[in-house]
């Protein structure tokens, strides 16, 4: 696995479009394969599987240095292709479309497989280190907690829709879950936040060839954006801000990790003030 190490505030204040590009940018989705990316930041491990004639099966990799990739950690998984199964020590799991995996600490064998090839699931994955078990849970989004914010005349009316978080499936630092913009609506969290007790990472999906995401990024009076593909995720440090502006609705996948699990636990950044 790919190792990406963490860029330093002030580092990023000289940093072209390139080298934002290559150190923030993470683009797993690959079919037939399994793809993970080992970020410092956080410690969080960013993956991607898209399986097709055969099982993938997830290895800790020399970088864990540990017997299963579970041993110390634990997993979000949100499906966002076709039907398929993730089997965790035997159990399994239907995956349907926009469904999401909790997979505890100690879990052993972790595999996915697609119910059809020629629409294979693409299941997105983010772990980080785990200090305890908790149990493995399915997620359905008619269970999620639904929270409706935005509106129409500030383009930003959107569904967050969480599954791993303080009042939902439990774990020990993950927060996962994703969001859907409404037609027309092209905004995510914006006014924008910072929390620098928790960093995040987005994988912008449900986009046309031909749309792109323009994701905002840094400290509020130093943004910079990156431009986004169909997708593909993008790290966000913990000095950075979050947001995007699409050319036109999109949804994408949160996932976080760090000090607290509040998600209104934010330095809300008042939308007069960013430069
Ligand atoms: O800390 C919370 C995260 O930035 C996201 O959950 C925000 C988000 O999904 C949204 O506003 O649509
Ligand atoms: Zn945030």
């Amino acid at each position: 696995m790919d190792i990406r190490y963490a860029v330093g505030k002030s580092q990023y204040q000289r940093m072209t479009t390139d080298e934002l590009r290559n150190e923030f940018m993470v683009d797993l989705f690959e079919t037939g394969k399994l793809n993970l990316l080992y970020c410092e930041v956080e410690r969080a491990i960013v993956g991607a599987a898209v399986p097709t004639q055969s099982c993938l099966a997830l290895e800790a990799g020399k970088e864990l240095a540990a017997d299963y990739f579970c041993q110390r950690r634990e997993i979000g998984v949100l499906n966002i292709g076709g039907n398929g199964t993730v089997t965790v020590d035997g159990t399994d799991y239907s995956m349907e479309n926009l469904d999401g995996l909790y997979i505890g600490r100690g879990a052993k064998e972790v595999a996915f497989q697609s119910v059809d090839k020629d629409s294979p699931a693409r299941f997105y994955l983010i772990s980080y280190p785990a200090h305890a078990d908790y149990p493995t849970k399915q997620a359905k989004k008619a269970d999620a907690n639904a929270l409706k914010l935005g509106s129409v005349e500030d383009a930003n009316k959107r569904t967050i829709y969480q599954y791993i978080h303080e009042n939902g499936i439990k774990s020990c630092q993950l927060v996962m879950g994703f969001t859907v913009l409404e037609p027309g609506c092209v905004w995510n969290t914006m006014p924008c936040h910072t929390h620098e007790r928790r960093t995040e990472v987005y994988l912008y999906f449900g986009l046309d060839d031909d749309s792109r995401v323009f994701h905002m990024m840094g400290p509020g009076d130093e943004t910079r954006h990156i431009v986004m593909s169909n997708e593909q995720a993008v790290i966000s440090p913990m000095w950075s801000i979050h947001s995007g502006c699409g050319t036109k609705a999109y949804t994408f996948c949160w996932g976080m990790g760090g000090e607290n699990q509040r998600f209104d636990d934010m330095d809300h950044i008042a939308i007069k003030d960013l430069k």
